[in-house]
Formats: C-alpha cells, structure tokens, sequence
C-alpha cells in the first residue's frame, strides 16, 4: 500500500514537473528574449569558437568564449555545468529550426565552454568568424528513467532489494546485525563521530544514514565505509546526483587502491577520472582487437554497400552487417560484464546507474551494497534507479542544506522535494542517522551561528581550524579585515537600494557592488589571494553585476551563486545579500538552507553585505545578523561610501526637498565598470533637519550628512585661522611681544620657529611622517580632529579604527541590538601591516591619480 502510494502520487508529481519544464522553455523560446534568457542563466549569447577538437571517441570538442571586445571575455553567470545536454543555434535565435547541433557540456569555466558534439555525422561544418547561442535543453532521458525505476519498485516481488524496500516504506522496522567488537579502520586519522558512524553503518542490516553537515568529513567516512565492505568480499554501487561528486568519490577510492570502475558519457568526465572510465578499461581489455575488427569489417560492409548498384548484393551484405553487429553486441557485452565484475566499486550518477546502460550486462543481485551521497540534493526517485539493485544502502548527505531544485511550485509543494534522506529521518528518528560533529573548515566563530540555528549545536570545531584567520595564511598581513573571522557590512540608511527590477529571480544592489569591491580590495592588498576567495550571491543578476566588475582585474575570484557554490569552500567568503527596500521583502533569501550553504562555504572569513533593515524581518536571517553583530566585527557601509566617494564616484542631486535624492554613479570612463550611467546607489534623502526620532535609517543619513557639513565648515575655519596667525607673525614682527600668544609659548622657545611649526602641521597630513599638503585635499577625522590626507584620514589607517567602530556600534545598539566589543588593538605596527599600509596607499593614491586625469573631482552637492 505504501509503496503504490508513493509511486502513484511521484509519479504524478514528476509529470507535473516535466511539464512544468516543458512549459517554461516553451515560454522562454516564444516570448522571452533571448537576453532574459541569458540572464535567466538558460542560454549563453553571442559566442565565438575558440577552437575545434576531435576529442575521446572521435567526438568532435568546441571551445566557445564571448566575444572578445575592450579585452574582457567572461561569460555571463549560468546554470551550465558539466553533463547538461544543450543546443548550439546559429545567431537567429534558439529556435528547433535555427539549431545547428546538440551536445554534451564537458568544461565549464569563467571564460569559456567546451561542448561535445553529439550528432555530427559529417563533421560540423561551422564558421569560426561566426557567433552562437548556446541554449540548455529539457532532457527527457532522466524523467523516463525515473519513471521506469518507480514502476519496477510498485511491482517488485521478489529480489535483493526486498528487505530494503520493506524497512525504507516503513513495512518492516531497521534491523542491524552483529559486528566484531575489535574493528580495525583502514583510516587511522578518523574521528570520534566517524568512527561510530562507520560501525554503525556496518552494523545496519537495511539501512543507515550518514548525516554530514558541512566540512565534517562525509566524504573520508563515505570512503572508509567502502573500503571496509570491500575488504570484506562484497561489491559496491557508488552513487551521487552529480558528476562531480562521483568523481571526487572515484578518486579518493582510488587513492586508497580500490578496485574503481566509473560509468557515464565519457565527455562527462573529469580527465583525471578517464582512465577508470568503462570505455578507457574496455579499450584495454583482450576484447578489444576483436571488437574493433569487427568494427573494422562493419565499417567496410557499409562503404561497399554505397557502391553496390545489384540490390540482390545489397541484401545480402545488409544480412552480413546484420550479423556481425549482432556479434559485436554480444561480444561487446561479455567484455563488458568481465570488466563490471572485476571491479569492486561501480560508481555512477544516480540516473547513470539505470537498467538501459552498461549494469544490465550484471545480474540483478550483484552488489551487494548501494552507497548514496549527496542524498538530500537527489530526487528520491532517482535514488531508485540505483536502491533496486541493492540489498543494503547507506545514504550520505546534509539535509539541511539545499533540496532538489524542482520548477513546479505545486511539485515541490506536495512533497517532490524532500528527499529520501530527509523523509527517513521523519520516518525513523535518529535510530536511523549517525551524524558526524567534528567540522575541519570553520573558524569556530563561523560555524557557531549554523551549529545552533541548524545542527542542534552538536558541531565543535577541530582544533585544527578552530582559531584560523586569514591572517595566519602565508604572505598575508596581519590587518584588521585579515584578523576577524566575521565582519558585517551594514548597509542599513546607506539608500543602497536594490534595483527596481519586475523579475523577482533577478535582483541587483550596485551600491552592495561597490563595497564588495572595496572589501575585496582591502582583502587583496592584504595579500589574500583572489584564488581563495568566493563572491556569493543568491541572486543571478548580482553576480552579473559582480563579474562585470571584478572578473577582469581579478580572474581568478569566484563569484557564484549560492547554488553554484553547495559543496565548495573558500578561505574568504564574501556574501551580499542585495535585498534592500522599505517594505523588508526579501523573497527566496527566505528559504533558510540557502543562508546556511552561503556561510559554511568559508574557513576562515565570512564578510555579510546586507542591510540589516531590511533582511532582519526574516527571522533566521535576524539570527545570523545578531549572530555577527555579538561576535564579530560590525561597520557601516558609510565608512566605504566615503572611500568610494574619493575613488571618484560621481555624486548627483536630483529633485527638491522631500523628493530630493544623490545619485552616486561612477565616471564613465572605467573600462570594467557598470553600462555608463546606471546608478551605483541612491541615497534617498527625506529630511535633512528633521530626521524622525527613532528611525535609524534617517539617524545614519543626517549623521553623514552633519559630517559632511562640519567638514566644509573645519576647511573654512582653518583658513580663517591661518589668515589669523598670518597676521599675528607679521604683527609680532612690528609689535614686540604679542603678549597672549607670547605667554602661551615656553619663554625660551624661539617664538617664529613654534608658529612656523603649527602652521605646517595645519596643512601637512597628521599621520607620522607623511608630508602631503591637506590644504585642498584634506580630511578631517572626526574621532581625532585632526586633518589628514586622502590617503591617511580613514580611522582604521591612522589609529582611529577603534573609535570609528565604536561609533558604528553605539549607531547599532540605538536600533536595538547589543553586542559585546571586540577587545583591544594592539598599538604596535607590525612589519606586515606597515607593508600593507604602504600598499594600500599606493595603489589608492594611483586610483586617485588616475580618477584625476580623468575627471575633475567634483564638488559635493550637500
Ligand atoms: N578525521 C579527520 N581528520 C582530519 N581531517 C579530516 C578528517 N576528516 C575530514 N577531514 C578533512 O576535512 C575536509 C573535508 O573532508 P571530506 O572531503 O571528507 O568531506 P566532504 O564530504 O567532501 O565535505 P563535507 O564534509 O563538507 O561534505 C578535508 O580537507 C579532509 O581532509
Ligand atoms: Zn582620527
Ligand atoms: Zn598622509
């Protein structure tokens, strides 16, 4: 009964998915353009062939990149990964009739896409001047085999997989079976958790569940496991829903001299990973000359059969072609299976291991074990194209992170997306589940906030990477960014607005942009490199707006989406949030396994750029900024506006009074910059005199705008003062004894050479040993008063960095939220950070240079 349910009500589920599928690229490819499609992450525009390969198997390879033009070739964020089956069209669109050829994605990378061209009989005649759209298509194949695995599991009567299918539909309760006491592991070096989740696995008779939250080591347990069925005698089907899982899985085993044989469309798989690859073993084995004679002959056959004009010969070579592909087949086969047997772990994908390929060359009772990991991202029914041939399974994942991605609201609504993993745990409890708790990634700072909100606190951190900092990685300065494992930037009253766009799948922030950019460049001069560190995003367009930005200064940064990014980690993670508007709509952010894959992506720095406003209204989201506002450091976005202002971003007053707003865009002379004239932020302004009591947002607005005003006021005060002790020198020259200042002074100090003296310091920046004139240029700190250079009055750089956080958080606790503070700075410069202060000024200073020849700065408008 159980089982007829699940299959019946999935199997109306996945049809009203496909057809979901269905629809929405039938809608894509009549009324959306090509464009929306591009940035739907669907298609790529506009591509060039890079170059034309013949690759494995006389499979012909392109190299398609974006058009080159003012140097910069990324391509735009996409949803294209390895194995997705995609059309190549010529530049009249993405229709059937346009489609030149469809194919296998191989490689994808930032600048480029390699496709394996499928159906290319006579060698694709392309023009290498011309440009291509490359559009992902709706791949029927793993539907229909899902479809086939569920019909078999309703009528399954009798087989290996009884037991299973009896304890995983509730039918019969888990049992386990006596292990020795005395288990020896192969891998010395597991922990605690792992090791009893090892056992246990071992022990179940059904089934067993690896929970692996993130950076705990799955993968080492997964491995372990195997290897301990293995040398047990028995064989292993190694499953994952994606290519690249199954790859790592094959080359750990691998490592560890497993037996290894992977399954799946050759183009598909990693180099590394080929040559244990079905094809790469068969082509080894002593079948080999005779399957390709036999080849050979049929080949032969053919050619001749053109050439044949009696149709009575033509039959009879046809026969003869008949015969020998019927030979080749079996014999195909039995080299097939010889070679399936020999190994002692089969690994596929989830829908690789289906009846159709190499695996029905097996009996069905052949593996004794089925293996799945990244269970909880996998469709529960692609899980049973694989379960069928098992008598036990271990199914390994973290369902606490992102589900299936799934097209049908009403799909995913009535339960197409949980998992099986997820749905066991409901069924069975934790009688079912070993979770592993040490975690080798996070910064314990990092991983506290997921611990609680998300694994009932049970993650303890490995001593290992418990205190890691950027910091203490080779060749980085020991800064402030490098030394704190969370850092928020608040962006809350800043009026970086999202972009008012209808598309709620494609949302952008410029003004969260520019201060990425800042962060990442403070990051970078403090010797980080770009290669550890990831720009996530969970929206499409803001990781557009993101590459266009940085990709070319910085090729090797990785800027993703959330999705992209599930099972991945950096050294660095920043994350921008981009939701900011008045109503504290924040859409899909609201899908809280979403936020936990974002944060547990980094090991030692975690950067948040949000608007705590605005995401706050989502209570998980108000965890994390209260999470980070506690333990780690905090700062207004201002602190960077006020940097990007002297960048050279352009300021601009529109409208009068209440309609009043700045628009902050940058010159558009910059080559990676944002189209020219599109905003950078808007900076609303409602009331310049009157901000309403209590409301932040207009608290931290006037703040900047006060600050602005008594700046023009010190410059103007400091004029005035120097005219006055202008006069007072000339006057003490003919009066002698200027008595109120004469009496200030030491009495044997030699009074010319004192005014001369604070006369200089007046106009020379205020930080040890700089020389810059402030006269024009200069800053005033408000937490020192004193006047600096444009390359010292940030308060972090000269000493006041303290303060200014102080500042931040006295701003911050208004609006209600407390935190503890961060302790105190150690006052002496290290070599390190003097290096980097240098750095940093120089290249701000050539920012600044550069800005200069191109623009006159021009005057603020408050
Ligand atoms: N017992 C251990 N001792 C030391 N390091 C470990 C141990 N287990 C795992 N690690 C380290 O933790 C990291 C992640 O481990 P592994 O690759 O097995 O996990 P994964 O499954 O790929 O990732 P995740 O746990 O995030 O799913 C690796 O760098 C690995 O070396
Ligand atoms: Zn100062
Ligand atoms: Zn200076």
């Amino acid at each position: 009964m159980e089982v007829e349910c699940f299959v019946s009500k999935t199997l109306e589920l996945l049809q009203e998915e496909r057809e979901a599928e269905i629809e929405e690229t039938k809608l894509w490819q009549e009324n959306v353009s090509l464009k929306d499609l591009q940035s739907k992450g669907v298609c790529l525009l506009k591509l060039q062939i890079g170059s034309q390969s013949t690759g494995l198997y006389g499979r012909s390879l392109l190299l398609l990149e974006p058009r080159k033009h003012m140097g910069v070739s990324v391509l735009p964020s996409n949803n294209f990964g390895p194995g997705d089956i995609v059309g190549l069209y010529d530049l009249d669109g993405c229709k059937p009739s346009s489609q030149l050829c469809t194919g296998v994605v191989t490689r994808i990378s930032q600048s480029a896409v390699t496709v394996a061209c499928e159906d290319s009989p006579d060698g694709l005649n392309l023009d290498t001047d011309a440009l291509y759209n490359l559009m992902k298509l709706a791949n029927d194949v793993t539907y229909k085999r899902m479809k086939k695995a569920l019909n078999t599991l309703n009528g399954y009567s009798s087989g290996p997989a009884s037991d299973l299918i009896s304890v995983l539909f509730g039918y019969s309760e888990p049992g386990s079976i006596s292990q020795p006491n005395d288990l020896s592991f192969l891998n010395s070096g597991l922990d605690e958790s792992q090791r009893q989740a090892v056992s246990f696995a071992l022990s179940q008779r059904e089934v067993a569940v690896i929970h692996g939250p993130p950076g705990t080591g799955k993968t080492t347990t997964v491995v372990e496991i195997i290897l301990q069925v293995v040398k047990r005698g028995q064989k292993v089907l190694c499953c994952a829903g994606s290519n690249v899982a199954v790859d790592n899985l094959v080359e750990r085993l691998a490592k560890a001299k497993a037996k290894v044989l992977r399954l799946g469309h050759p183009a598909r798989l990693l180099e590394s990973i080929q040559k244990h690859s079905l094809d790469a073993v068969l082509a080894h084995s002593d079948n080999t000359n005779i399957i390709a004679d036999i080849r050979k002959d049929i080949d032969k056959a053919f050619m001749g059969m053109k050439k044949m004009n009696d149709k009575r010969d033509r039959i009879h070579l046809k026969r003869e072609v008949g015969e020998l592909r019927k030979e080749l087949r079996t014999r195909e086969a039995t080299a097939i299976a010889e070679v399936l047997k020999r190994a002692d772990v089969v690994l596929a994908t989830n829908t690789g291991a289906n009846d159709g390929g190499p695996l029905k060359n097996l009996p069905v009772d052949h593996f004794d074990w089925v293996v799945i990991d990244e269970c909880a991202q996998a469709l529960e029914s692609s899980c049973w194209i694989a379960l069928l041939r098992g008598r036990k399974c271990i199914l390994a994942g973290d369902y606490k992170q992102l589900p299936p991605t799934i097209k049908s609201h009403t799909a995913a609504s009535k339960g197409l997306s949980v998992s099986l993993m997820e749905r066991l745990i409901l069924k069975y409890g934790d009688s079912v589940v070993r979770m592993l708790t040490v975690q080798y990634r996070m910064n314990s700072n990092i991983m506290t906030w997921a611990s609680e909100q998300m694994y009932q606190g049970q993650l303890v951190a490995h001593s290992s990477v418990e205190k890691h900092l950027l910091k203490d990685l080779p060749g980085v300065a020991s800064v402030e960014e490098t030394s704190t494992p969370l850092l928020l930037i608040d962006t809350a009253g800043c009026g970086l607005s999202e972009m008012e766009v209808t598309d709620d799948q494609s949302k952008g922030n410029q003004g969260e942009v520019d201060i990425v950019e800042l962060h990442i460049k403070a990051l970078t001069e403090a010797g980080v490199k770009p290669k550890d560190i990831a720009v996530i995003a969970p929206y499409n367009l803001q990781v557009d707006l993101l590459r266009q930005r940085l990709s070319a200064r910085h090729p090797d940064l990785e800027i993703k989406s959330v999705d992209g990014f599930q099972g991945r980690e950096k050294e660095a993670v920043v994350l921008t949030l981009v939701r900011s508007n008045r109503k504290g709509e924040i859409g899909f952010l609201a899908e809280d396994r979403r936020i936990n894959v974002a944060v547990t992506r980094a090991r030692r720095h975690l950067a948040l750029v949000c608007d705590t406003q605005t995401v706050q209204t989502h209570g998980f989201l108000k965890t994390l900024i209260d999470h980070m506002t506690q333990h780690g450091d905090v700062r207004t976005a201002f602190e960077y506006l006020q940097v990007a202002e002297e960048l050279g971003l352009n300021h601009e007053s529109q409208g009068e009074g209440k309609d009043r707003s700045i628009t902050v865009s940058r010159p558009p002379t910059g080559v990676t910059g944002p189209p020219v004239g599109q905003p950078a932020a808007v900076l609303e302004e409602e009331s310049v005199t009157g901000p309403p009591v209590g409301q932040p947002a207009a608290d931290l607005k006037t703040l900047h705008l006060e600050r602005m005003r008594r700046e023009q006021k010190k410059r103007e005060q400091k004029i005035e003062q120097e005219k006055h002790l202008d006069t007072i020198r000339k006057t003490k020259k003919t009066k002698a004894g200027a008595c109120e200042i004469a009496a200030a002074a030491t009495a044997d100090a030699d009074f010319d050479t004192l005014i001369d003296a604070v006369v200089k310091a007046e106009r020379v920046c205020s930080f040890v040993k700089c020389k810059t004139l402030v006269i024009h240029l200069g800053q005033l700190c408000l937490f020192c008063n004193r006047q600096y250079c444009l390359g010292h009055h940030i308060p972090e750089v000269h000493g006041c960095g303290d303060q200014a956080r102080a500042n931040a958080r006295m701003r911050i606790s208004k609006e209600g939220v407390l935190y503890a503070g961060s302790g105190h700075k150690d006052k002496s410069v290290d070599p390190n950070k003097k290096a980097y202060l240098h750095r940093k000024l120089d290249s701000k200073l050539k920012d600044m240079e550069k800005q200069r020849k191109t623009k006159p700065k021009e005057s603020d408008n408050n």
